[in-house]
């Protein structure tokens, strides 16, 4: 139930389940029926319900819920786009099983204890204008809740933007899949509770269309979580460099090598220049320490130090240098995440990374965020698109896995795959998080997981360890939650004692 299909994806599913026997019209009353389901069980209490019907089939689910809800007591009115004779298809057959009257839409809707959003899902074609537009703005001024049918009238759900103006729901009533829409924002905002249901379309109807963007949920990486036997020992658990900077900047690198030691990569090691040494060397326990001054030094310690991922940008300063650097790590055999300042020093020269990335065999991670990511990507992308697009774009162009910071982190990889995360909250915004982040990225590489499910359940377990944690969070907190979380996620290892006997 992870994959996220979008408007055009859930149209083909459609399609398909009505070809296998599925009538449209009974997928209809089953959507309704849903919906209906959900108000009786969240907003038990509502007495007047108002249900606006859009000219389409989501008008059509809301005519289905309308009468359920009558049926259950409700006193109910239904406002349409359109007349019961301008209604074709599926909604048409759902108006004629709602017999009371039609009201025209219009913006004189009173105070309802609840109104029902069925104006506009899956077909929103254009910017919402006009009296539409005028509609949209009383009900979100009317103070009354809102259930909005499949997705808030006026939210794309390809994209999550807002098309001219949009309903602000207090929940949203889903079916089959969830959609990209609900998951990037401001669509997730906009969408409140986010609630999905069964219609009777089988998941062997959706793969069939196989879909490429997911939900970023333990189960889309969890089988690749990196195994730890008791016959390994701490070379066999990788080892993260992280290139940290000069005497006065080195607490960034600190962040991501405290991040990658507690995703538990066996070794830890501090690439530093001769100037910091004195600065890390007390700062650093477990994690060990070399002196490297020049891309060649780094080079040689990847090498001899057999180093098996090594993050560079935090703190390393954004310039020549730093630039070096990452040309002369990613031309090693270790997996590299790039963040930063490594990203940063190549802005305007992105021709120069991407070259570099393109011939680069081995796993890479960028993780810009925004302003990063229009820096270094800048004349090189379609100039719109959503976040979603731009991303894969970005991960096609690099050869490399692109993970687009935010609060709905999505992380691309050049095959064309995708993953949305919805779970970072508020807080998690502070200094140093993402240092963090890129060391848990690491610490997955080093173990082993493939790039797109390594940034992805580093993001997945960033969000859940600063959700744990709670507000007044600071990024120096996130690595102790790691213990709790990666707990859930070790696969068994044996520890059965053979004295035992029973
Ligand atoms: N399996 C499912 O998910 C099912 C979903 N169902 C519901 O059907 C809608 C999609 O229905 P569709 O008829 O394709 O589109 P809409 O009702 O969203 O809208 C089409 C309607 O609206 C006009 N329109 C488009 N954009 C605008 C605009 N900006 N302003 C004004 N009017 C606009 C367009 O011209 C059409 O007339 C899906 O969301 C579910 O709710 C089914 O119940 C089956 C199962
Ligand atoms: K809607």
């Amino acid at each position: 139930m992870i994959e996220l299909l979008t408007p055009t994806e859930m149209q083909r599913v459609d399609r398909l389940a009505i070809a296998d026997g599925s009538p449209g019209i009974a997928l209809m009353e089953r959507a309704g029926a849903q919906v209906a389901e959900a108000i009786l069980r969240h907003f038990a209490g509502a007495r007047d319900v108002l249900v606006l019907c859009g000219s389409g089939n989501n008008g059509g689910d809301g005519f289905i819920a309308a009468r359920h809800l009558a049926e259950a007591g409700m006193h109910v009115r239904v406002m349409s786009a359109v007349a019961r004779e301008a209604l074709a298809g599926d909604a048409a057959l759902a108006a004629q099983a709602w017999s009371a009257p039609l009201e025209r839409l219009s913006t004189d809707h009173g105070r309802p204890d609840l109104i029902v959003d069925a104006l506009l899902g899956a077909g929103l074609r254009r910017d919402v204008a006009g009296p539409l537009a005028a509609v949209i703005d009383a009900v979100n001024t009317s103070g009354s809740p809102v259930v909005a049918v499949d997705l808030p009238s006026g939210i794309d759900g390809a994209t999550g933007a807002i098309r001219g103006c949009a309903i602000q729901a207090r929940q949203t009533v889903t079916f089959v899949r969830c959609k990209p829409g609900h998951f990037l924002l401001p669509g997730r905002e906009l969408c409140g509770e986010r609630l999905l249901f069964d219609i009777g379309i089988s998941d062997a109807t959706v793969d069939e269309i196989g879909a490429g963007t997911f939900a970023n949920r333990p189960t889309l990486w969890q089988a690749h979580w990196p195994a730890i036997a008791h016959d390994r020992h701490k070379y066999d658990r990788g080892h993260v460099g992280v290139v940290t900077g000069g005497a006065t900047a080195t607490g960034a690198a600190r962040l991501a090598i405290r991040g990658a030691f507690r995703t538990g990569a066996g070794l830890v090691t501090a690439l530093a220049p001769a100037e910091a040494a004195f600065v890390l060397a007390p700062a650093l326990e477990g994690p060990m320490l070399r002196i490297a001054d020049t891309a060649d030094d780094l080079q040689k310690l990847v090498a001899e130090r057999k180093i098996s991922a090594v993050v560079i940008g935090p703190g390393t300063g954004v310039g020549e240098g730093t630039r070096k650097n990452v040309l002369g790590i990613l031309a090693t055999d270790a997996a590299v995440v790039l963040d930063a300042d490594a990203l940063t020093s190549f802005e305007g020269e992105a021709s120069l990374l991407l070259a570099a990335l393109r011939q680069r065999p081995r796993p890479t991670v960028l993780t810009p965020h925004a302003g990063e990511f229009h820096r270094l990507f800048r004349g090189l992308l379609p100039d719109a698109g959503s976040k979603l697009d731009l991303c894969r774009h970005a991960a096609r162009q690099a050869n490399a896995v692109v993970l687009f910071k935010g609060a709905d982190s999505v992380v691309a990889a050049p095959d064309g795959r995708a993953s949305i995360a919805d779970n970072a909250p508020p807080w998690l915004a502070t200094a140093g998080a993402g240092d963090v982040l890129t060391g848990i990225i690491a610490g997955l590489l080093a173990q082993g997981m493939p790039a797109f499910e390594a940034a992805s359940a580093a993001v997945w377990i960033h969000g859940k360890a600063a959700a744990d944690f709670g507000p007044g969070l600071i990024a120096e907190d996130l690595p102790d939650q790691l213990p709790s979380i990666l707990r859930s996620f070790v696969r068994p290892w044996r520890d059965d004692d053979p004295l035992r006997v029973d």
